[in-house]
């Protein structure tokens, strides 16, 4: 469905260098392929090169190495052929705000080429699966966020497209419409396939079947979001009845990356500890040994439990960029 191999773009803004002296590329020798019926969550910090590689997928900008063929074309050459069987949902959800739900439907569907019993239908089908009936008549400028994104998405849609390339599709919505797109889409997987980039990655799991990380450019992981998970290292959680700074240089100097959990300490009242999480693939026993190199400095050392991996600290530590994640093992 989609193939990119070796895949490099670059911008040339007058210097082509990084502070380091690096060449500074946008995306760099990326490769992957997603089959039909994949929904695969694109992530990234902001600036990792998902927006460039979505670009380059649509044919809107070309590659300077490597190749990209999209259900078996190439976006660039056969451009209109490709847009023909790609939906878009950008970001900012660009929609004409004097127009009707209806109005916004009817026009994306002839934008599409489609006319007659053709366009009804497909309007019908955008109506049922975004649940826009009772809002058909409403001005696109009155509609919530979470309806405007419903819209968005059924403009995407209408022509029936086989990649859908969905943009932060749920950002700013509320739990209950978050829900409601989460649904939408899920129920896309199997005869279409789905790029999605997101930054809310609790959703990824549930929604998924495969998750691409891209950071600084380059493809960091590619695999199903069990894999992701499995990946993640068991985090401590260590009380210490010191002063924060104090702590955190200690951890550091033993080689542990550690974050005080704590804003204020002074203001823990009656409990002495100030709590830390150190990062690590910890277990009972290296977490033991941890808490006793902290007595023997003379430290009182309360609560030490394990926390299990999340999805956003697994993520953190694949796009640290120094390579420390999960290297301090305790
Ligand atoms: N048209 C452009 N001209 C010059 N540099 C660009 C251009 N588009 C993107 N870049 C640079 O390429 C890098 C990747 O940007 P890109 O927008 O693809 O990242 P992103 O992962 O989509 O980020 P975000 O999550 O913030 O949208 C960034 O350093 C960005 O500044």
């Amino acid at each position: 469905m989609i193939e990119l191999s070796h895949v490099s773009k670059r911008f040339l803004n007058g210097s082509r260098l990084t502070e380091n002296g690096r060449e500074s590329y946008a995306v760099k020798d990326v490769s992957f392929r997603l089959e039909k019926g994949e929904i695969a969550a694109f992530l990234g910090p902001n600036g990792a090169g998902k927006t460039t590689t979505k670009r380059l997928i649509t044919g809107y900008l070309a590659p300077d190495q490597g190749e990209i063929r999209v259900m078996g074309m190439c976006p660039r050459r056969d451009g209109r052929a490709v847009r023909r069987r790609l939906g878009y949902l950008p970001e900012h959800n660009p929609l004409y705000d004097d127009l009707t739900v209806f109005e916004t439907l009817r026009f994306a569907a002839r934008v599409q080429g489609l006319s007659g019993p053709g366009l009804k239908s497909a309007i019908r089908r955008m109506v049922d699966l975004c649940d826009l009936g009772p809002h058909l008549k409403r001005s696109v400028a009155v509609l919530s966020k979470g309806f405007r994104q419903r819209v968005g998405l059924a403009v995407a849609m209408i022509h029936d497209p086989d990649l859908l390339i969905l943009d932060e599709p749920t950002t700013g919505l509320d739990p209950n419409q978050i829900h409601y797109i989460q649904q939408v889409i899920k129920n896309l997987g199997g005869h279409r396939t789905v790029l999605l980039s997101t930054h809310i990655l609790h959703q990824v799991p549930d929604m998924c079947s495969r998750v691409l990380v891209l950071c600084e450019g380059s493809l960091v992981f590619d695999d199903r979001p069990q894999a992701l998970l499995a990946r993640g290292c068991t985090v401590a959680r260590i009380g210490v009845a010191q002063e924060p700074d104090a702590v955190l240089g200690r951890l550091e100097s033993l080689g542990h990356r550690a974050t005080c959990l704590t804003q204020d300490p002074e203001r823990s009242g009656a409990n002495p500890f100030v709590p830390f999480t150190v990062e690590g693939n910890w277990t009972e026993e290296t977490l033991a040994d941890l808490a006793e190199s902290l007595r023997e400095h003379g430290w009182r050392v309360g609560e030490c439990v394990l926390t299990p991996p999340t999805i956003e600290s697994i993520f953190a530590g694949l796009t640290a960029g120094d390579g420390t994640a999960c290297a301090s093992s305790g």
